[in-house]
């Protein structure tokens, strides 16, 4: 067990005697400094988490001493030792963050009664602020923004997961997309909300660090094993384990998981018996895990085995329409982070923002958000502080694009969603014949497919050809000179799904 650690500090050697003798057979670790330096050197030495302090030492001020072991150990709980005559003296030190003082002479009993009550009082504080950060990211983290086809297929999805308790889920994604975010979502809305989320990354724990963090260890399982731990499917009992980039899991810790997966137990490093483990297993990923499977680099048996359940979360850059509640979801929570009253973006600026195709997904929008509230001092934020690839890449998809302003530049024009309309106006014929050839493009001349790209039927696709001139024959150069052309671009931004 952990002691609670005391730091003793008087320079009358019968007391400090006394005292040590008392608190070390009640439990505590103790320790003595009989001068202020001797204390000070003590505190960062021997840790304490409490200190007995005399407000009269040979070198130091007790009042003095106790700003300074404030200063440097801010949690550090201090009780005041004090002549009787010094009452003023004691009171200065409460104000000054003493938990409580004692006159001299003392009763031992007295004082065990002060010094239990403040380690009481100091659990409860930890209790207390454990709860308020756990409340903090329940609340925080129930927020995943989104109302787009896919999110709300995602929420379906969440619920689903919460309400059957499967024993395994997989979340695919690329980075930034939210699967930490869905997976937090998906405990704190199951049965098992109440018992610990506890998660780990795979790809952040050296393999020889990583079977000891998730399944623990006995006492001298291994040379720095100095003490027994738990691993994460012990403390997580009869909660969520999250296997953060489980892609990254090295192969012999991959059988592993899988046992625990299939027996439900599971044993600490260096232990004889095994423990029974009630976990529902979260694993996330940006890899393509059946690529690895082929190449041998995963398990087959754990990917079919955690893929019984598998959420598919969309990159930003397909779901475009979540962009402005997400832009203003950021820029409220920003805004009580650091105390600002930003309203929202100007209309370029979210033209920017819808343009771009955010490689980092919303953990980047966000960064960009963050990073323009705190260069910019405006209540609508302008494209100014914006990263220059994001404008870079609308300008050039911008200019590209419809071909009927190319003088129009982006501040002077007006956009929703991925559609821009330049100051100079387009050709709504035009934009058909250019989305016609792009899904011919992409399809590779195969009138089908287009046709189905561009939700129409292949007659409707047919008579629109012939109305724009494209002879069927024809059109295979014409596409092959738009692969290299200009307009792939644009065919990333209307199709990004299709082009890779
Ligand atoms: N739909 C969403 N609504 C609100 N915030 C989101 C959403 N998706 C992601 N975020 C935010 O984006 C950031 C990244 O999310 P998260 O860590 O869950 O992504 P991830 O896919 O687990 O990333 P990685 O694979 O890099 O670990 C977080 O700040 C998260 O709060």
């Amino acid at each position: 067990m952990e002691h609670n650690r005391i730091l003793i500090v008087d320079d009358e050697k019968l007391i400090s005697w006394s005292l040590s003798v008392m608190l070390s057979k009640a439990g505590y670790a103790v320790e003595t400094a009989a001068s202020g330096s001797e204390a000070i050197n003590k505190l960062s030495l021997f840790k304490p988490d409490m200190a007995l302090l005399d407000i009269r030492l040979p070198d130091a001020d007790g009042l003095d001493l106790l700003q300074q072991f404030k200063l440097r150990d801010e949690e550090l709980s201090v009780i005041m030792i004090t002549a009787n005559a010094d009452v003023d003296s004691a009171v200065r030190a409460l104000k000054l963050g003493a938990e409580d003082y004692i006159g001299k002479p003392f009763n031992m009993e007295a004082l065990r009664h002060v010094i239990d009550k403040a380690f009481e009082k100091r659990q409860l504080r930890e209790k207390l602020d454990f709860f308020r950060k756990e409340l903090r990211k329940k609340t925080e983290h129930d927020k995943l923004v989104g109302n787009s086809a896919s999110m709300v297929n995602l929420f379906k999805m969440i619920k689903v997961c919460a309400d059957t308790d499967a024993k395994t889920v997989l979340i695919l994604g690329e980075s930034g997309t939210g699967k930490e975010l869905v997976a937090r979502a998906i405990h704190n809305h199951s049965a098992r909300a109440e018992a610990p989320f506890a998660e780990v990354n795979c790809a952040a724990i050296p393999e020889t660090l990583l079977e000891s963090e998730l399944f623990g260890h006995e006492k001298g399982a291994y040379t720095d094993a100095s003490k027994r731990r738990k691993g994460i499917f012990e403390l997580a009992e009869g909660g969520t384990v999250f296997l953060d980039e489980i892609g990254d899991m090295p192969f012999s810790m991959q059988a592993k998981v899988l046992k625990v997966i299939e027996t439900k137990r599971f044993r600490r490093l260096g232990a004889e018996e095994d423990i029974q483990a009630d976990v529902r297993i979260i694993a996330a990923t940006h890899q393509d895990l059946p690529a690895m499977v082929k190449e041998r680099r995963f398990r087959g048996d754990l990917f079919y085995r955690l893929n019984v359940m598998n959420i598919p979360l969309p990159p930003l850059r397909e779901r475009t329409d979540d962009i402005p509640s997400l832009v203003q979801y950021f820029i409220e929570r920003l805004n009580e982070e650091y105390g600002r009253r930003v309203e929202g973006v100007s209309p370029e600026t979210m033209a920017y923002l819808t343009g771009y195709g955010w490689p980092g997904n919303v953990r980047e929008l966000r960064n960009a958000i963050e990073r323009t509230m705190m260069l910019e001092h405006s209540r609508i934020l302008t494209p100014v502080f914006l990263n220059a690839e994001i404008k870079q890449q609308y300008e050039t998809a911008q200019n590209k694009s419809l071909h009927v302003d190319s003088h129009a530049s982006a501040q002077h024009s007006f956009a929703r969603g991925h559609i821009t309309i330049p100051t100079g106006g387009i050709s709504l014929e035009e934009l058909e014949r250019q989305l016609i050839r792009m899904g011919l493009e992409i399809s590779g001349g195969n009138q089908t497919k287009a046709a189905k790209y561009l939700k129409m039927s292949r007659d409707t696709l047919r008579y629109r050809m012939k109305k724009f001139g494209m002879s069927e024959s024809s059109q295979k150069d014409e596409w092959c000179d738009m692969k290299t052309g200009e307009d792939s671009a644009v065919s990333q931004r209307l199709f990004p799904h299709l082009v890779s």
